[in-house]
């Protein structure tokens, strides 16, 4: 995988061939959104933490550029999942690759815990809550999270004990709730980044 150009957080719309490049090599995929697949990125520079890349061909990345402008407002904001810049790659002739350089959230995003709070609230008592031998896989998925997450995660968010915390949860709810009503808009994926960064341990 070849490097052709950095865009560094500071200057997010257009490329840099000065700015430094982040080194890093794909592991394992993580998941696929809307706009792009989301893969690890194992940082191959020094002192930089474990990152999830999402890329798309450049011809099809306007969502991810605007995605890096609006991480860019929020940059080293504790509260929101922080971004490394873009970089566009090529390999072996292939197309043009945008990626965006994510920090990564390795307990997912605030809707799966809005989701696992909701499971828990939904399934029986915890008693009949373990997963039944023979039972559907996405039950057990299901029954997993809520047992696991649930309450904790739901105390976690409503315990944020500032308004900017009020106002991440409710962002949280809103995006639960246009994934059942609304058409897709672009201000979910800042949410997505909200939520994933209020998810983690630390
Ligand atoms: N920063 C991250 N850390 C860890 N995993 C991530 C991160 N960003 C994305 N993922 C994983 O990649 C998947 C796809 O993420 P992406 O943001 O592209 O789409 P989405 O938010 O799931 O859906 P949509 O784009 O439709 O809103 C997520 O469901 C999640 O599993």
């Amino acid at each position: 995988m070849y490097v052709i150009a950095n865009h560094p957080f500071q200057d997010p719309p257009s490329p840099s061939s000065s700015a430094a490049a982040i080194r890093w090599s794909r592991g394992k995929l993580l998941g696929k959104g809307t706009y792009g697949k989301v893969y690890i990125g194992i940082p191959r520079t020094p002192n930089l933490p474990l990152m999830a890349v999402k890329f798309t061909p450049e011809y099809n990345a306007k969502f991810l550029k605007l995605e890096h402008r609006i991480l860019a407002e929020f940059r080293l904001n504790p509260a929101i999942i922080q971004c490394f810049g873009a970089q566009i790659t090529q390999e072996d002739g292939g197309p043009r690759i945008y990626n965006l350089l994510l920090e990564y959230a390795p307990c997912g995003s605030l809707s799966d815990l809005i989701a696992a709070a909701v499971a828990a609230l939904l399934l029986p008592p915890t008693s009949s809550r373990k997963p039944v031998r023979g039972g559907r896989k996405e039950e057990e998925g299901l029954v997993g999270l809520g047992h696991g997450l649930g309450w904790v995660g739901f105390n976690d968010v409503a315990g944020y004990n500032d308004v900017a915390g009020q106002v991440l949860f409710l962002l949280g709810y809103i995006r639960l709730i246009r994934q059942f009503c609304l058409p897709h808009q672009h201000l979910t994926d800042f949410i997505n980044g909200v939520g994933r960064r209020l998810t983690t341990s630390d």
